[in-house]
């Protein structure tokens, strides 16, 4: 019988045991792939809501759930050995003391029933057990989710840590590569340039200081508003300072709060680190519970043995998975460990950073106590050196004080002088009025004394100017011919030859003298007037003016032009330039302007000839240059005339402009060594003047104006030949007019007119009762003064003749 109960137990225990291993399986299976707690859950409520009257299945279910509950535990390999080591803690045991108690049961009188009754109490306990494995299943689902979420917010803090501790890092490194330093070390350098700018507004201060003290001689009131502006600024600048001081001290005090609450973090996430430490060390040590519910489970069925190596299959799984976990914690404990090795580091840089900024902050110190110092200096010195001025300008001050004092009489006394001043100058307007008036009336006396003074002079003016011209005219008439000297002007085309030295020099004040220098002696030569070598062809003709005067008067007239060649005979006679004629022309236009004013009273013929002495005489009027021949005038009168000549009678100065550029045309001229243009012969111009007056009857009167040839030595002119036969010829007719001219001076009876044709030509003009003037011509340049001796030497000779009065010849 009780065999055949334990049969029937152990079919009914099997029956029902199929099912909870097809689900233990089921659930085995979910558990490797899905998490084990929501499915046991699941399980358990399937189970709860379809199989809750059968108690066999309920104990499968439970060891099956207490199993799974193991996995979520810390099993350890522990367990598994203490399985064979200690048998009442494994599930073979405990079917042994099962079985042993069943046998003892056996063997008491009650039997089957007791039997059942032990299993239905071994149900109820097994219910029971299974609650208590599903609370414990929860309890550890529960706390596996806290441990999760713990986890979770332990490694949101770890990253929250992580992104914090990165962030500092950017920012450290955006500072140091914005500015090369950290917010402190920025702050330090900021400070360190507004005290560079503080040194450097100081020294200003100095600066103007200096030059404050330098500037003796400025007023006092300017100085001391200076001196008080500056000292405001000094202040300003102390105030500055302070306020760095403090911001310095506050930003030290930020950053020491800002380190604190950093430690104060570190310290608090350790501490929390080390809590959950604790905590996950407790949940390890809650073992015991679970192995005391495989023992109970156990002693329920020897079938479970499968079940228990399954189970032990499981555990192994789900010991994989809690070394898996495991790994996993310790790599989050070595991440932890790295960012605590990762804060301490950023400790020791925060540290270094500290003491770094504690040494800026004490060498700042140092430097503000410095700058300080020497702003107290500068302070002081500025004061001093101010007061000093202020001194200076106090004494300054007090002696204008003095000197204001002293003032006020000065200024009385300047007063009283203003007043009589603008008094006077009141009265200045009437006194100058009277002033000017007196003034004007002096001015008029002494301008009609002036103007009797100077009719008085011009009236003894006109008396010694006719008496003069009176003496002259006397002296002419005695003496009748005048030698006047013209020196020609070194032009610039005799400059370029060597021995161009000017060797005559005239006297400005003495117009009748010259000296020529001469073998290193100065020879002086007395004439009836010199000109300047500057002097014009009008100057000149002022001196021959006269004498054209003369021959309207009445009176024969022969000017001739001696001297070298080249030397400006044919200059001064015939030609300068058109507007700038010679004494040819100027002494028609004279001639022909004396008629013009006295033809209410005269009536003039003027008839002009001209004639060349070129070995024969030529008539320069004639168209081929007739030869001609010297007569005396067979009227009787003794006259000479020339048989032939052409004579033209003019009627304007314009008709003699022709006339006489046609005989220049004529004339013969050649170049030589000393003159490109030499006249070789002489040249005369006769004009005749025939005057009709019906008080004073008819005077015809002759005026001879003479070109002579050049006076040069032979040898130096370089003349052959022809030119030679021509220079002696020219040199004969001079010799003769030189002997006619010493005759002339020795009063000797016979006067050898007759031994040229030129002197011949002459004799009316050069004999006695004519009036004569010779013109020399003589070079300055020193290869010339041989030449210009000669010329003046016989200039000399002719001065000293006498021609005797002259007389009109009037018929
Ligand atoms: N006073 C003067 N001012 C300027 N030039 C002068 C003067 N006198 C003479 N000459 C110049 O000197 C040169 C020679 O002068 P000019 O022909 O009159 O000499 P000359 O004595 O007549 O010579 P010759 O006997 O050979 O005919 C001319 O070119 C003339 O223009």
């Amino acid at each position: 019988m009780y065999a055949f109960y334990s049969l029937l137990v152990y079919i009914f225990y099997t029956v029902f045991r199929k099912e909870e291993e097809e689900e233990a399986l089921e659930g085995a299976c979910r558990d490797s792939t899905d998490e084990p707690g929501p499915v046991s859950m699941e399980t358990g409520s399937r189970r709860k809501d379809g199989h809750a009257p059968r108690t066999g299945k309920k104990s499968c279910a439970r060891f099956s759930e207490s199993s799974s509950c193991s996995d979520s535990d810390e099993l350890s390999d522990e367990d598994e050995a203490g399985a064979s080591d200690i048998p009442a803690c494994t599930p073979l045991a405990a079917f042994l003391s099962f079985k042993q108690e069943t046998e003892k049961r056996r063997a008491t009188p009650s039997g089957v029933h007791r039997l059942v009754e032990s299993l239905y109490g071994l149900q109820g306990e097994r219910s029971k057990l299974r609650g208590e494995l599903r609370l414990l299943h929860s309890q550890l689902e529960q706390k596996e989710r806290d441990r999760h979420s713990r986890i979770q917010a332990f490694q949101e803090q770890i990253d929250e840590l992580k992104s914090c501790i990165e962030e500092r890092e950017e920012e450290l490194l955006r500072l140091r590569t914005a500015t090369g330093a950290t917010d402190s070390e920025k702050r330090v350098l900021c400070l360190a340039a507004e005290n560079e700018s503080l040194k450097q507004s100081l020294g200003v201060t100095q600066g103007l200081l200096q030059q404050l003290s330098a500037i003796p001689s400025q007023s006092s009131t300017v100085l001391i508003k200076e001196n008080e502006s500056l000292r405001g600024r000094v202040q300003q600048l102390e105030i500055s300072l302070q306020q760095r001081a403090e911001q310095l001290s506050q930003l030290e005090r930020k950053s020491e709060q800002r380190e604190w609450r950093r430690g104060e973090e570190l310290r608090k996430r350790e501490d929390r680190v080390r809590e959950l430490e604790l905590e996950l060390n407790k949940e390890r040590g809650k073992e015991p519970v679970v192995k005391y519910v495989t023992q109970t489970v156990e002693v329920e069925s020897p079938a479970t043995v499968k079940q228990l190596t399954k189970a032990r299959q499981r555990n192994e799984v789900l010991s994989e998975r809690l070394s898996g976990q495991n790994e996993r914690c310790k790599q989050l404990e070595e991440q932890i460990r790295k960012s605590d090795e990762y804060s301490c580091n950023l400790q020791h840089k925060i540290a270094a950073y500290e003491r770094e900024i504690c040494k800026l902050r004490e060498e700042l110190l140092k430097e503000i106590g410095h700058l300080e110092e020497r702003k107290e200096e500068a302070v002081r010195a500025a004061a001093s050196c101010s007061a000093e001025h202020f001194q200076s300008l106090q004494d300054q001050f007090f002696a204008l004080q003095k000197r204001l004092t002293a003032l006020p009489p000065t200024l009385r006394s300047m007063k009283t002088d203003y007043a009589s001043l603008r008094s006077q100058v009141r009265n200045f307007s009437e006194f100058y009025g009277a002033a000017i008036n007196d003034a004007k009336k002096q001015i008029s006396v002494a301008i009609s004394e002036m103007s009797e003074a100077n009719r008085d002079l011009l009236e003894k003016y006109r008396k010694e100017v006719a008496l003069r011209r009176k003496l002259h005219e006397q002296l002419v008439e005695l003496k009748n011919i005048r030698v006047l000297c013209r020196v020609k002007p070194v032009l610039k085309e005799d400059q370029h030859e060597e021995g161009q030295s000017a060797v005559v020099t005239t006297d400005p004040n003495n117009e009748s003298s010259l000296t020529v220098l001469s073998k290193g002696k100065d020879r002086s030569f007395e004439l009836d007037k010199v000109f300047q070598p500057h002097a014009t062809q009008d100057e000149v003709f002022q001196e021959i003016e006269p004498l054209v005067t003369s021959c309207i008067d009445g009176y024969h007239v022969c000017i001739f032009a001696y001297g070298q060649t080249g030397s400006g005979k044919t200059y001064t006679m015939e030609q300068g330039s058109v507007d700038n004629p010679g004494i040819n022309q100027r002494a028609l236009k004279h001639l022909f302007s004396e008629i013009e004013e006295r033809k209410d009273m005269w009536s003039y013929t003027v008839t002009v000839s001209s004639v060349e002495i070129y070995n024969e005489v030529l008539d320069l009027l004639s168209k081929d240059g007739e030869k001609l021949d010297i007569k005396i005038n067979p009227d009787g009168t003794g006259q000479l005339h020339v048989p032939g000549l052409r004579v033209i009678e003019v009627r304007s100065f314009q008709h003699i402009k022709k006339i006489l550029a046609t005989a220049r045309r004529n004339r013969i001229t050649f170049g030589t060594q000393m003159n490109q243009h030499s006249s070789r012969s002489h040249a005369l111009l006769c004009i005749t003047v025939q005057g009709t007056d019906l008080a004073s009857g008819t005077k015809t009167t002759k005026m001879n104006l003479v070109d002579l040839a050049g006076s040069e030595r032979v040898w130096k002119s370089g003349a052959e030949g022809e030119r030679l036969k021509e220079a002696q010829n020219i040199n004969r007719s001079l010799l003769a007019l030189g002997d006619v001219i010493q005759a002339l001076r020795g009063r000797h009876t016979h006067i050898p007119f007759r031994n040229s044709r030129l002197t011949y030509l002459l004799q009316d003009s050069l004999g006695k009762g004519s009036k004569t003037v010779m013109v020399v011509q003589v070079s300055a340049l020193e290869s010339n003064v041989g030449e210009t001796l000669c010329s003046l030497k016989f200039a000399q000779r002719v001065c000293k003749v006498e021609l005797g009065p002259a007389a009109r010849k009037i018929e």
